[in-house]
């Protein structure tokens, strides 16, 4: 081409993007009025909603009407809000397509046409002013996707109507900032590495970026996936899982807007950090945010509040520090019970307990035992043996809310129960004696009305007095779980040794019942025993969930996915996450819901290319993971990681001063220094902190800001910073196999620069990187004293 012609296709483009952005500003300007008159409308009801409703509740019939009109004035209101609220969502939308109306363009010649037709793709669709012919076309709708699938040439994609091919005969990419063209390229197979360059580049941020203007193609298989029940994403770190998981979301959002809403998704994520991180992502592509929580949220809200559940944070670092009382009988109960062999363990110990062994608690009222533990364990045992237990435990509340009827009886005449008729609240009295007028409508006689008041007055006061019991019998608490789940631990402790049941099991269960019996549940007994009350009393399905996403579900146990199957029956499930960032202590021996083993039916797509970090980061990084030649390093250039080895701590915190000192000269915005355990980063913390600005990332932490954080690897997981810093990358940190994932998993989330201290011997993974990808400084006590 040219340089003319050059000229006059960048002067048409941006001709074009003149035109779109006058079409989008002129449909705003409707729509700012539409929304004007909405919320006046809005206003108006409200300030007259008394006024427009019939209100007349003297007759049965006037009390209808009065209903039926409020309402249909509730409705009416509701109805313009809703307007209201969608309107102001395609403003929001429209704002944000002024500036950057598209991004991309595929013109595509369908096999049955004569000429080809340009496809304009940007963040959402926009019509020409007579609404029948695109100038945008929304990057989620079907024709878009050959943009992220095709180079020019043949392509093709399905429609409900069936397949349409044809050809791509330009493919180009632009970038348009305030309506501004500032950047065109033809590209060929992937999405230009022009832009991509430029995005990650780009400086990290405490929120997740959006990338639909880059999606890559093998992303784009997640994204649009709509066959798998189960899709199963194994990714090196930084390949863009979670970005392709939100995208996802994004996706199934528009594809199924008649049926699917955002209430109906649900993202399990690793940390209560990640869920603000990715917070604002959706929201940017114009769709509400599913719901999200942490594993740990998802188990907690289960749990009455007499136990105390210990977080898997908590977990790690008793397991870090290795030093536990009971130490080595615990880890041998972390890993088997995140087993499915645990599992099978409790279905035996259930299915027992239909036979006999289930503790069931007295029921008392005023202190006295109306209803004795025996009486209720004889009548469980008489019922039906073939019904699940959920059901045999129904039939005895039943029974049980009929003796409390008896009961109910037999108390009301008793003497308590007039002192207490005092205490009866006003609207009690009042209601009594409606009962009263209305009966004796249809009666003459008035001379009992006196006695059959104190009746009336003698039932509510034990109708009231009662309410509370049938509650909790209705909620089967009649049953006790806890006494039940620790019996395992006494009957099975001298169980037959069978291959599952790890050596240290008579051990396990006495720390087990010792933790129990004060209600406090570890890490590794939450599940089993949250499997077990559900499966004890019914399990509390989710059904309305439609789609479950689980984010770094190589940390998620085989009994963990076995409890989500039964909580989310109905639900599609995409397990997104990086077998070498297994930092939890199960992983060491159990199954991974990603390995090639995962028993589970399901489709498995592999990301190998790593998006997040400079090539000299990858390099560094991968050679030290098993398999690690598999990680493909997107070509994006930068410094080689620095190791500066010491002898004296204080010395490494005078290094790692200066290197942050770098850091923030040069610009950098985010800045972690990470470390192994908390302990770790407390001390750092307390040293540093006289010496730099910087925050403290704890469990306890929701969201983080620009500047430098201190900050423990298993926290920093799935967010990135521009300068990572590894406070103490030494062998005694690092050597054995789970720290080797922990390191790994630190060092990559680094996106530009990398530096490593270590006092005394580094670790042995980084002997395993190649001397040519790294800077390697020894500074020692002899060399700093010859250098003052
Ligand atoms: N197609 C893409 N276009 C632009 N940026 C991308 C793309 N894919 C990934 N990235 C960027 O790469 C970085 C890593 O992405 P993401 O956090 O989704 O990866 P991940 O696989 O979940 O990482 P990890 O497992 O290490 O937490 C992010 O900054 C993301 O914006």
């Amino acid at each position: 081409m040219t340089d003319d012609s050059q000229k006059q296709e960048w002067k048409e483009e941006q001709n074009r993007v003149n035109r779109v952005v006058e079409e989008i500003k002129r449909k705003m300007g409707i729509l700012r009025s539409r929304a004007s008159n909405l919320k006046q409308d809005v206003i108006d009801i409200r300030r007259d909603f008394w006024e427009d409703v019939t209100v007349n509740i003297e007759e049965m019939d006037d009390k209808i009407e009065t209903e039926a009109s409020i309402k249909q004035q509730a409705e009416f209101l509701s109805e313009r809000e809703r307007s209201h609220g969608q309107v102001s969502e395609r403003l929001d939308i429209l704002d944000r397509l002024k500036d950057s109306p598209y991004f991309g363009r595929i013109d595509f010649k369908e096999e049955s046409e004569s000429e080809e037709e340009p496809i304009y793709i940007g963040l959402a669709s926009v019509l020409d002013e007579e609404e029948e012919n695109f100038l945008v076309h929304d990057w989620r709708a079907p024709i878009a996707s050959m943009y992220y699938d095709y180079p020019p040439g043949p392509a093709s994609y399905d429609t409900v109507q069936g397949n349409i091919s044809g050809e791509i005969t330009v493919k180009r990419q632009y970038i348009i900032r305030n309506g501004e063209l500032k950047g065109m390229f033809d590209t060929g197979l992937t999405i230009g590495d022009h832009l991509l360059q430029k995005v990650l580049g780009d400086q990290a941020s405490t929120k997740m970026k959006r990338i639909v203007s880059t999606i890559q193609r093998e992303q784009n298989q997640i994204i649009r996936n709509e066959k798998s029940k189960v899709l199963v994403v194994q990714g090196v770190a930084g390949s863009g899982k979670t970005s392709a998981a939100l995208q996802r979301v994004a996706y199934l959002l528009y594809r199924y807007r008649e049926t699917l809403s955002s209430e109906q998704i649900v993202l399990f994520s690793p940390n209560p950090l990640f869920n603000s991180y990715v917070a604002t992502v959706l929201p940017e592509l114009g769709e509400d945010n599913m719901q999200q929580m942490t594993f740990y949220q998802f188990l907690h809200r289960q749990l009455d509040d007499s136990f105390q559940l210990e977080t898997p944070f908590e977990q790690m670092e008793y397991y870090l520090r290795k030093d536990g009382k009971d130490y080595d009988t615990r880890v041998e109960a972390m890993e088997y019970k995140a087993s499915l062999d645990y599992k099978d363990l409790l279905d035996r110990y259930i299915n027992d307990l239909g036979n006999e062994g289930i503790v069931f608690r007295n029921i008392s009222f005023r202190g006295e035992i109306i209803i004795s533990k025996k009486a209720i364990e004889q009548y469980f045992y008489q019922t039906e043996r073939s019904l699940s237990i959920p059901d045999r435990l129904e039939k005895v509340a039943n029974w049980l809310l009929l003796q409390i009827k008896r009961v109910e009886q037999y108390e009301r005449e008793k003497d308590w129960v007039l002192e207490e008729s005092e205490l009866l609240e006003k609207e009690d009295f009042v209601d009594v004696h409606h009962t009263l007028q209305d009966e004796q409508q249809f009666s003459d006689d008035t001379f009992d009305d006196y006695d059959r008041e104190e009746e009336l007055l003698r039932k509510r006061v034990v109708a009231n007095k009662m309410k509370p019991l049938k509650v909790k019998i209705k909620r089967l608490a009649f049953v006790d779980t806890l006494k039940t789940f620790r019996r395992l631990f006494h009957q099975y402790r001298t169980i037959s040794m069978d291959e599952s049941i790890p050596n240290r099991w008579t051990d396990i269960c006495r720390l087990t019942d010792d933790y129990l019996k004060d209600k406090y549940l570890t890490w590794e007994d939450a599940t089993g025993y949250i499997y077990f009350e559900n499966s004890m009393l019914g399990f509390q399905s989710q059904r309305t969930i439609q789609h479950l996403f689980i984010d770094e579900a190589q940390d998620y146990t085989p009994f963990q996915f076995a409890l989500m199957k039964k909580m989310y029956p109905v639900s599609r499930m995409t397990l997104l996450g990086d077998i070498n960032q297994a930092i939890y202590a199960h992983a060491v021996k159990e199954e991974s819901l990603l390995s090639e083993r995962f028993s589970e039916k399901h489709e498995r797509i592999v990301l190998t290319r790593s998006y997040r970090s400079t090539k000299p980061i990858v390099s560094f990084t991968k050679a030290f993971m098993p398999n690690g030649d598999l990680i493909e390093p997107f070509e994006r250039d930068g410094d080689i990681p620095g190791l500066i080895e010491v002898d004296q701590p204080e010395i490494a915190i005078e290094k790692i001063v200066s290197k942050i000192d770098e850091f923030l000269a040069e610009g950098q915005k985010t800045i972690a220094i990470i470390g192994k355990t908390m302990e770790e980063c407390r001390l750092l913390h307390a040293v540093l902190r006289r010496r730099l600005p910087l925050h403290l990332m704890t469990q306890e932490t929701h969201t983080f800001n620009n500047g430098i954080v201190v900050i423990p690897a298993y926290l920093a997981k799935g967010i990135e910073f521009d300068s990572v810093v590894i406070a103490d990358a030494s062998d005694e940190n690092y050597h054995n196999e789970l720290e080797r994932n922990l390191f790994y998993t630190a060092c990559t989330r680094a996106m530009h620069h990398l530096a490593l201290f270590s006092v005394g011997r580094p670790s042995r993974f980084i002997e395993q990187v190649p001397k040519s990808d790294y800077q390697h400084f020894k500074i020692h006590e002899i060399a700093v004293r010859h250098n003052e």
